[in-house]
């Protein structure tokens, strides 16, 4: 098992008089790729902003690496790095001020990859940031983190705005980064994409993370079962359905039904079985329906 290196407990935040973070937990641990999924406007960003220390906090606690942020905040920096949605970057600045900034800041800075991953996004090194292109500033944005050798790397939609070669080769990165030994947590609306990348995976609702855990244990527990019959479905298989399943997670289409659920299958398949279907098959649910019954049991 490997060591938690991020822990939010209970977290607490309001903006004015609206609550955004209520009672919101989560766990990260090393070397694991972590998704926080969600509804636009759920409190993704301000997670990844509490996290770090830069939201203040009505209650809970947040542990990083063991420190606690809002305290340690200068020593979290030197081994956190943050990419905010579309990279935020110093406008006057061009590539290599950012990278002679990085170096006097960061005892870790490694030059060689920041050239490197400035040339992998293809980031031109003599150009004011506000003149790059989005996709640019998003690889500047990187190069700086990867330069500055974090153990826990927190990027909030990096690929929003990469081509899809770009988006491709951020994705290798960053599957390479944590096979070293580095943590990621992203944020992403892109669930094909995180089912490519994260071992874990996080879903946010109305300020709270709501469950969380291993992509591949959460996709096995919510499978779908499909039988298909020589003819129309039989009527008992059709009738039992209907008894113990709830209509939106059954679908009846001729000779083919499908169902879609949680925890153990085995009494739906030795229904389905004991009608003999010419075919049956169980298999995880995409992470894509996943989402969708989550977020769907949400008021
Ligand atoms: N300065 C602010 N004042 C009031 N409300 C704010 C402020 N900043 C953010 N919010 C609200 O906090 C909530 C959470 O915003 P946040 O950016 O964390 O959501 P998100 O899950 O990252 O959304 P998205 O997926 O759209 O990026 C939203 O309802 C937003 O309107």
């Amino acid at each position: 098992m490997m060591p938690v290196v991020l822990q939010a407990q209970a977290l607490r935040t309001r903006r004015g008089k609206h609550i955004i973070l209520d009672d919101c937990s989560m766990q990260v641990t090393q070397g694991s790729i972590y998704a926080l999924l969600g509804p636009n406007g759920t409190g993704k960003s301000t997670l990844l902003r509490a996290l770090l220390g830069l939201e203040p906090l009505q209650a809970g606690q947040v542990t990083m690496l063991g420190m606690d942020p809002s305290v340690s905040s200068s020593q979290v920096k030197e081994q956190v790095a943050l990419v905010p949605t579309g990279g935020v970057l110093l406008p006057t600045h061009d590539a290599q001020a950012h990278f002679q900034v990085g170096a006097r800041l960061h005892p870790m800075w490694n030059a060689e990859f920041a050239l490197q991953t400035a040339d992998l996004f293809g980031v031109p090194l003599r150009r004011a940031a506000r003149h790059l292109s989005t996709g640019q500033r998003i690889g500047l944005a990187l190069a700086y983190a990867f330069a500055s050798q974090p153990r826990l790397l927190i990027l909030d939609e990096p690929t929003n705005g990469l081509d899809p070669v770009h988006r491709q080769a951020l994705l290798s990165r960053l599957a390479e980064y944590a096979a070293d030994g580095g943590t990621v947590v992203l944020t992403s609306h892109v669930l094909a994409e995180v089912e490519g990348i994260a071992d874990h995976v996080g879903f946010m609702h109305s300020g709270r993370v709501i469950l969380e855990g291993e992509t591949d244990a959460l996709r096995d527990h919510h499978k779908t079962v499909q039988a298909i019959y020589q003819e129309a479905v039989p009527a008992s298989v059709a009738g039992w359905l209907q008894t113990h399943h709830t209509p939106e997670h059954v679908q009846l289409d001729g000779p083919v039904v499908q169902i879609h659920a949680s925890g153990n299958v085995d009494e739906v398949v030795r229904v389905l079985m004991s009608a003999q279907p010419l075919h049956l098959q169980v298999r995880p649910r995409p992470l894509e329906h996943l989402y969708a019954s989550v977020m769907g049991g949400q008021a």
